[in-house]
């Protein structure tokens, strides 16, 4: 039986997300008050695309577009494809800079498709969207704070793919980004990683990560060592000297501060004073964390509550 698609718009709100958030690489993540906001519809033919705001005049207008080829990989999935799609993209979070661009726009592409079909949050569930977009990312950590809000934990579990859990921050946890204008791309900052690390390093991380799940969610007074890292930083700084320069800055003065992603922007988890100043090229930012995540609005799922899924949120 073939599916069906709803009539109506669909929209999506994605936040940023910051991902590693220190020592957690490839698995913590923390989803932020900044959001692109997606809608789609289906047509009678061709994939068209409008963009306004970050990469407007520069990403692709066609089905090659992520969001696109995100819902596509999700029609996939759902076993059918509408004949065309109308996608229009308000794009705010910045691109290429270490706050989740691409993963926004695949969990926006995989909700989109989501919304579109009837049935379509049951027939793929958010344990599944986490799964596709993952697959299509490459790693957990930002697909799936921006998919489920919070503060999340991901990992990869053989063939069931990627998984995670949602946790909410203490209250008082409020986030500073320093972004820059220069771009910073992943497949760059991932190619400077050596294959092996000492078991020394490997066994710091394990012990910083898992403090920094308590730090974050009940005691903010241990951030400071919470955050430290030996897996990505050190091998990551010569290739973006002004963000270690500023992450060993705010450090020096007692801030918990960490290479947002794969960066260039900084992320400060504790306060910054107010005297203190980046440099001029850095836009600092003080934003909130999104408890709420990705969720479709409109279709058939104005009604939809988000399922229990092994990606389900725990206070
Ligand atoms: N809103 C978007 N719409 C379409 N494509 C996008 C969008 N945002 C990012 N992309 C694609 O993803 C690329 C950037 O991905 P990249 O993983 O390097 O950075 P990021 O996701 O912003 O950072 P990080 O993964 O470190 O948080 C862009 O060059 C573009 O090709
Ligand atoms: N864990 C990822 C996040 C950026 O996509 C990295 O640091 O490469």
């Amino acid at each position: 039986m073939g599916l069906s698609f709803v009539s109506e718009t669909v929209s999506v709100s994605t936040p940023a997300t910051s991902a590693n958030l220190g020592p957690g690489f490839d698995s913590l993540g923390l989803a932020l008050t900044l959001h692109d906001d997606l809608t789609a519809r289906v047509t009678d033919s061709g994939f068209t695309v409008e963009i306004s705001g970050q990469g407007a005049g520069e990403l692709p207008v066609d089905e090659s577009h992520l969001v696109v080829r995100s819902m596509l990989a999700t029609f996939d999935e759902l076993g059918e494809r509408p004949p065309g799609l109308a996608v229009s993209c308000v794009n705010r979070i910045p691109q290429a800079r270490g706050l989740g661009s691409s993963s926004a726009a695949i969990v926006g592409g995989v909700q989109l498709a989501r919304g579109l079909v009837k049935g379509g949050l049951e027939l793929l569930d958010d344990a599944d969207a986490l799964r596709i977009a993952a697959r299509i990312e490459g790693h957990p950590d930002n697909v799936a704070p921006c998919l489920l809000g919070g503060f999340t934990v991901a990992w990869t579990e053989g063939v069931a793919g990627a998984r995670a859990v949602s946790l909410t921050p203490a209250a008082s946890v409020r986030p500073t980004v320093f972004i820059p204008d220069e771009r910073g791309y992943t497949a760059t900052a991932r190619a400077a990683l050596p294959a092996e690390v000492p078991h020394a390093d490997g066994a710091f991380n394990a012990g910083r990560a898992a403090l920094l799940t308590h730090a974050l969610t009940s005691d903010p007074s241990l951030l400071f060592p919470a955050t430290e890292d030996r897996l990505h930083q050190g091998y990551r700084g010569p290739g973006m000297p002004g963000s270690a320069s500023l992450v060993a800055a705010l450090r020096s003065i007692g801030v918990a501060a960490v290479i947002s992603g794969a960066g260039p922007t900084v992320l400060a988890l504790t306060e910054v004073p107010a005297d203190f100043h980046p440099g001029s090229h850095w836009r600092g930012e003080v934003l909130g964390v999104d408890d709420a995540g990705a969720r479709v609005k409109g279709g058939m799922v104005e009604h939809a509550e988000r399922g229990p899924v092994a990606a389900g949120r725990t206070s």
